[in-house]
């Protein structure tokens, strides 16, 4: 399986997390990519291949134009204001508040943002199109034919909408490359989330649409970031309706249950008969991971990556979390060595 990987993810590297009440180093740190790029190479799964450049029209099918200008130039416009740190939200449209954006860059940060742990900094906005660039890229391999294609994203992207960032992520990835899928002769597409968390941006972003499929396993919403989407009866609406399928499952949840969700996740992929899968592929699900509360262990990711290969799909892999990082080459490679059959 070939692997599209960009060294420019390291242009993302944010120092402050807001976490437990305190700034801490992020999770979501370049040395990820590393550990699953060492790995890849330690298997030899394939070639890794640079992207190619898209511009900004594949973004623009997906996010709205005045969001993308604000990633564009948030940093630039944090500094001239004179604030010191990392650019973080810190002010929300809460309820019975106006949905207006505020001039004010403080107030178009929480405008924005979902959540206050991620913060914007120098070289963001560059990682985040580099990124999408390598999805877009691996979208590519598998309209020319690739049965598989594994797109190492970073920053990540389904937690990010057509107008939201935050949970790491600023543009969705996977809804990029789906969406790419749709406008070059693909008629349907399903987006499978096998991250931890909940994909509430690649879930907003097709919930009124039948082209898409978006099929999530994470952590029940009562428990788990992002908390205010992903319940069972979010189903879609309009003509989405009935292409949005969640299963939220509770804390402890061990691959028995977690595989019997993958099982029910693949059958109504199968009813779609979609033209491509993606998978938006996090390990976070893992036993020791420190933000997140399922129990797969390592060799649990290569039968879940044989439990999709069955699905017979051209599959595009996207990466999106994962942070126990001393595992996170194992545990990712294992998803796509075990979809390969070796
Ligand atoms: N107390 C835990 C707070 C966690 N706050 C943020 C969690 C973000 C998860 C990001 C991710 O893993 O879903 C992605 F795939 F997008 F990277
Ligand atoms: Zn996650």
């Amino acid at each position: 399986m070939e692997t599209i990987y960009s060294e420019n993810h390291k242009l993302r590297d944010a120092q402050t997390e807001l976490y437990g009440g305190q700034l801490v180093y992020p999770f979501e740190r370049p040395s990820r990519l590393d550990y699953i790029h060492e790995r890849l190479t330690e298997v030899g799964l394939g070639p890794i291949s640079a992207p190619d450049s898209f511009g900004m029209a594949p973004i623009l099918a997906v996010h709205d134009f005045a969001y993308v200008a604000f990633l564009q130039s948030a940093w630039d416009r944090w500094q001239a204001a004179g604030f010191e740190g990392e650019a973080i939200a810190n002010a929300w449209p809460a309820r019975r508040m106006v949905q207006t954006c505020p001039t004010h860059i403080d107030g178009q940060l929480g405008y924005y943002a979902l959540a206050a742990e991620t913060s914007i900094t120098q070289g963001t906005w560059q990682a985040a199109l580099s990124s999408a660039h390598v999805a877009l890229t691996g979208a590519e391999r598998v309209r020319a034919g690739a049965q598989s294609c594994f797109a190492l994203c970073r920053p990540p992207g389904h937690h990010a909408a057509k107008d939201l960032y935050g949970g790491y992520c600023f543009l969705n990835n996977s809804a990029i490359a789906a969406q790419h899928f749709r406008d070059n002769g693909m008629a349907r597409v399903a987006i499978l989330d096998v991250d931890f968390h909940h994909g509430n941006g690649t879930q907003d972003i097709f919930y009124d649409r039948e082209d898409v499929l978006f099929v999530s396993l994470h952590g029940a919403p009562e428990y788990a970031f992002p908390y205010f989407l992903g319940y069972a009866n979010e189903t879609g609406t309009g003509a989405g309706e009935g292409f949005t399928l969640n299963l939220p499952m509770p804390p402890g949840t061990g691959f028995d249950i977690w595989r019997t969700a993958l099982a029910t996740a693949l059958e109504r992929v199968a009813e779609y008969a979609p033209d491509a899968l993606i998978v938006s592929l996090g390990v976070d699900s893992f036993e020791t991971d420190p933000i997140s509360f399922f129990k797969l262990t390592s060799s649990d990711f290569t039968i879940m990556g044989a439990d999709i290969a069955a699905a017979g799909l051209p599959t595009l892999f996207v990466m999106e979390g994962g942070y126990d990082i001393a595992e996170i080459g194992i545990n990712t490679v294992n998803v796509l060595e075990g979809f390969q059959g070796h």
